[in-house]
């Protein structure tokens, strides 16, 4: 999608209330350019009169004067209400959007954001974009239409003076904002690369601290985010600079245009087809043209960040992969049709060689699948070929990928909530006796008894610290509480004593069997493969060797050797 067609799609819904802020922004700067220009007019009027002893109605200006003060104040009023509505609503509205996007979008796109990198595309730049639909778009429409207003006006009145006026419109809101605009780009996009960098180096330091001291690396990472936030730094005083600029220009431009106004009418004045009082409104006018290029220069200077923030968050919101995960309770009832792989060859994107070669499998509701091979070999890639997120490049797939699977992972990730809240995520209906037989078939009631709240214990960030074994058996009775058709178990048994995770393995597989459910374990010890039906025998993403594993231990394979080896 272009820029403009993301932007237009990204102000869907919300036009009427940024079109109803760009015209209360226009009455108010009007009303602003007449309040200036009437005003000039009328103390040098008073003073000539004064001087020459003549009457003067001071009576129209003074309301005219009086008018335009109310309006602008209460035009301001209103327009930042009306603004600042505008933009919580696209606040609202797009992250939303964005996160729901997001969250449909497959690991295996290039540009799937991770961490802190999605927390500044959905945070920070998202609200750089916000701000600018109306510190940028608006400023712009409203100076130019000023401009041209009085311009125009000027040229019915005295057209030498009015050419005079637009060339000094033309600097002061052309050549100097652009100019600045144009230099200001490269700092803008500096800026926030290098504020997005350092994010994403802090919340690496804070989640792996651990191991940042347990190898002495402190002092590296330390000098590490120092020279990112030296260049955030550099950035920004490289933009606060022209700001300053663009800030001392514009007031030069705008008296240099006065006197030249002066200077240009003075003629006609003498000729007297100008007379002095209008010659003095004029100047004063187009004086007053100048207050609304005032956020020019600072408008146009963000459009470097502005364009680097569209694009971060345009690449988030890029073609969606594949549709949303089905929703469990939205899945067609009774059993699901068997899942069959046939030569099945896929590779990650990057990967110099396909991931997956030649790999054939079936999976019916109830089968036990075992995946066993080094680490590497490919056994949770396949279980990316079921979950729809890695499509095959050759091969066939019959039954329904992309299907929900409860995963119990190596390393499960919990959110920064409560331990129901947790246990909860596939399935927000389950009851606490639910909860609790879960928490029981993972070997985690000792634990559940110990925890001072309870279920309502606060785990991940900020949460009760769990172990490794702990953090494992979580997930796996998050996954026992999910109602998806299959259940994946990554390296179960790891951090577990081997009475432990027979144990667990043993009410795991029970439970699933009570369900019809299939369960996949992935693993690369030999524990629990004589519980499956099938083995599939791995090796650099190739299957060496695949059936009943009591079977192959009759046979002189790959898979007998790789029982003895782990024997000795
Ligand atoms: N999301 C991904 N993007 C890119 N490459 C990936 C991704 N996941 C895995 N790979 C690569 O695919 C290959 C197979 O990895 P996979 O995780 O399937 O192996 P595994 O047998 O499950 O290993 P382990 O036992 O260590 O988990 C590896 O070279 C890995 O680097």
């Amino acid at each position: 999608m272009t820029r403009l067609g993301f932007l237009v799609r990204f102000t869907r819904g919300h036009r009427l209330w940024i079109l109803a802020g760009l015209a209360l922004a226009m009455v108010t700067a009007l009303a602003n350019v007449v309040l200036l220009a009437v005003s000039g007019w009328f103390i040098t009027g008073m003073a000539l009169a004064g001087a020459a002893g003549a009457s003067f109605n001071y009576f129209l200006p003074s309301a005219v004067i009086r008018g335009c003060a109310i309006l602008r104040a209460g035009g301001r009023y209103a327009e930042r209400l009306v603004t600042h509505e505008a933009i919580l609503r696209l606040i609202g509205r797009t992250r939303a959007d964005l996160f729901a996007h997001l969250s449909r979008r497959s690991p295996q796109d290039p540009v799937f954001p991770r961490g802190a990198d999605a927390a500044t595309r959905l945070g920070s730049d998202l609200e750089t974009l916000q701000g600018a639909v109306l510190s940028l778009f608006s400023p712009i429409v409203v100076a130019l239409v000023i401009a041209l207003a009085v311009i125009v006006h000027t040229a019915g009145i005295a057209p030498p003076v009015a050419v005079v006026v637009a060339l000094g419109l033309a600097v002061g809101g052309g050549a100097v904002p652009v100019g600045l605009a144009f230099a200001g780009r490269r700092p803008g996009r500096e800026a926030i690369t290098a504020r997005a960098a350092l994010a994403m180096g802090l919340a690496d330091v804070v989640e792996g601290r651990d191991e940042v001291f347990a190898f002495g690396a402190l002092a590296r990472t330390q000098a590490a985010l120092t020279a990112r936030d030296a260049a955030l730094r550099q950035a920004r005083r490289r933009a606060a600079h022209q700001d300053s600029l663009g800030l001392a220009l514009l007031p030069v431009t705008a008296h240099v245009t006065l006197w030249a106004v002066v200077v240009a009418g003075a003629p006609l004045v003498i000729g007297g087809t100008l007379a002095p009082d209008a010659l003095v409104m004029l100047a004063f006018l187009g004086f007053a043209a100048f207050d609304p290029l005032s956020p020019l220069p600072q408008a146009l200077q963000r459009v470097g960040a502005v364009t680097a923030a569209l694009d971060r968050v345009r690449a988030l919101a890029g073609p969606t992969p594949k549709a949303s995960p089905p929703d469990a309770r939205t899945e067609p009832r009774g059993e699901p049709a068997p899942i069959r792989l046939t030569r099945v060859t896929a590779r990650w994107p990057g990967a110099s060689r396909p991931t997956l070669e030649d790999v054939s499998l079936t999976l019916a509701p109830g089968d036990r699948l075992g995946l066993v091979g080094a680490s590497g070999a490919g056994k949770s890639s396949i279980v990316s070929i079921l979950a729809g997120d890695l499509r095959p490049d050759t091969g066939t797939i019959e039954g329904t990928t992309g299907l929900r699977l409860a995963v119990a992972p190596q390393t499960p990730v919990l959110l920064s909530e409560t331990l129901r809240h947790n246990l909860t995520l596939g399935d927000p209906a389950v009851t606490e006796v639910a909860l609790r037989d879960a928490l029981a078939t993972a070997g985690l009631v000792d634990w559940l008894a110990a925890l001072p709240l309870g279920l309502d214990e606060p785990l991940g960030r900020g949460g009760r610290p769990l172990s490794g074994g702990e953090a494992r058996r979580l997930g796996i009775a998050r996954a026992l509480l999910s109602p998806a058709p299959v259940l994946v178990l990554d390296e179960p048994g790891e951090g577990l004593d081997p009475a432990a995770e027979a144990a667990v393995l043993d009410r795991v597989l029970a439970t699933a069997e009570a369900r019809r459910q299939a369960v996949v374990l992935i693993t690369h010890r030999p524990a629990g493969l004589d519980r499956m039906d099938t083995v599939l025998y791995l090796d650099g993403g190739r299957v060496l060797e695949a059936g009943n594993p009591w079977a192959l231990t009759r046979t002189e394979g790959p898979f007998r050797h790789f029982l003895e080896r782990c024997a000795v």
